[in-house]
């Protein structure tokens, strides 16, 4: 069975694209819809788009191209990859896309499955967990752009969405892949087009992917498609489906986006070992000479043997509200990155480590590069990964993602 998977960001593309790869399934991962020069053929195609954030219609219209593009090539089973923390807001994406997704494929019914434990993200009740936390309590709530301040994934989607959603509770997913599809099954002669799965261990998530096996369309996080794979590929089929080798030595960038406490750990601790160079909101709005000065700065520590950190992140809680708050101020940061990153890659930059996945998806866009292959997972979720046709490495980070040495780590896969 082929797999089509639309991500709603860059960052969750790669995760998810290293998820099936560590569970053998051939996967390549395309920077938006592909053009007609595509030729790969792979069991799981991945395909980034940045829809997470921009208005629904976009979201939507940019979802059902991703779709028709899938189909085409004949994947049977439809994915559309959301945040494992379910990013959004209240007029969507999560709900009007997963509608579009519906309606287009004349189906009534998905699930909702965002959790991934090997990350802390689990669901209880109907509640998402973050760690400890409820989502709403993780730090999430000061998200710069999609705020999570309730943790009730079935009013979060009802609130967005056109359907009911009802929730499958742990009980029933102990019972296993049987009795399951027949919880399923019953939600949806209920009249429930979404439901949401209870999630606790990979245990679940085994008996979750071989329940959907034969659904068109699921919908959640990475943790969902490692499940689906391992029930394709079982215990003694497993093989490498990685293609895109190690990383190599070279001129290395990291780029810091995020605003999130895992991103603010791993900056504060990179600060400590290479020089770094904060990225000032309002300047990226103001001044027209600041990219050549991060530009100067960048290329002169690069020189100097170092690996620079560019980083516009933030405690979420300092951020000055209401301008910095704003979609405005994050876009005008990302495009800052994004213009030097491309003049980056311009100077023979080799490497680039990018946390966040907004932030991700611009830099990746303003490379202009179209695939990549996948390479060796450096934490949970976070894969280096090759551009197809050139021997170019990035690292795309989600923003909640990777130990505090995160950035370090990476560059230890170099050879
Ligand atoms: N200091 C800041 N003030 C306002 N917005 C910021 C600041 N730093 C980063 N941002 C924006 O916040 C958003 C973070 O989103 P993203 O890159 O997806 O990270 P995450 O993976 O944590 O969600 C980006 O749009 C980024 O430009
Ligand atoms: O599911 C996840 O948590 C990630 O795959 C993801 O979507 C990352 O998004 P960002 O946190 O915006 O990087």
């Amino acid at each position: 069975m082929n797999i089509g998977v639309i991500a709603d960001d860059f960052t969750g593309a790669t995760d998810i694209a290293g998820f099936l790869v560590t569970n053998g399934i051939r996967t390549i991962q395309t920077t938006g819809i592909p053009d007609e020069r595509f030729e790969a053929e792979a069991e799981a195609y991945v395909i980034s788009l940045k829809s997470r954030s921009c208005p629904a219609e976009e979201a939507v219209h940019l979802s059902l191209e991703a779709l028709h593009w899938l189909r085409d090539k004949g994947c049977e089973q439809i994915f559309f990859k959301y945040c494992s923390t379910f990013d959004s807001t209240t007029k969507g994406n999560i709900g009007p896309v997963t509608d579009a997704l519906l309606d287009e494929m004349g189906e009534e019914f998905t699930i909702l499955c965002p959790a991934l434990p090997v990350n802390g993200r689990t669901l209880y009740r109907g509640y998402l967990f973050v760690g400890n936390q409820l989502l709403s309590e993780s730090g999430m709530q000061h998200h710069p752009v999609t705020p999570m301040r309730d943790s009730n994934i079935a009013r979060l989607m009802e609130q967005q969405s056109r359907g009911k959603a009802g929730n499958v509770y742990v009980e029933v997913l102990d019972k296993g892949p049987s009795a399951l599809k027949r919880e399923l099954l019953s939600l949806k002669e209920k009249g429930i087009r979404y439901a949401v799965m209870d999630t606790l261990n990979q245990g679940h998530l085994d008996t979750i992917g071989a329940a959907v096996a034969d659904l068109p369309l699921v919908t959640g996080g990475s943790g969902l498609a490692a499940g689906i794979a391992r029930n394709l590929h079982k215990e003694g089929e497993k093989r490498s489906a990685g293609e895109a080798g190690r990383p190599k030595k070279g001129a290395t960038v990291i780029i810091a986006g995020s605003c999130s406490k895992a991103t603010n750990r791993q900056v504060a601790r990179y600060r400590e070992k290479a020089p770094s160079q904060f990225i000032d909101a309002l300047r990226c709005r103001t001044d027209a000479g600041y990219l050549d000065e991060l530009y100067a700065w960048t290329t002169a520590a690069i020189e100097d043997g170092a690996t620079p950190l560019l980083y516009a992140t933030k405690q979420a809680s300092e951020l000055e509200k209401p301008a910095y708050a704003s979609q405005d101020v994050g876009r005008a940061i990302e495009e800052l990155f994004g213009k030097l990153a491309s003049r980056l890659l311009g100077a023979g930059v080799k490497n680039f480590i990018v946390a966040g996945g907004e932030t991700a998806g611009k830099v990746v866009q303003s490379l202009g590069l179209s695939a990549f292959f996948i390479g060796p997972q450096i934490d949970p979720g976070v894969p280096w990964v090759r551009a197809v046709g050139q021997e170019l490495y990035l690292a795309l980070k989600s923003g909640n993602f990777g130990s505090d040495d995160f950035f370090v780590k990476a560059q230890e896969f170099f050879v």
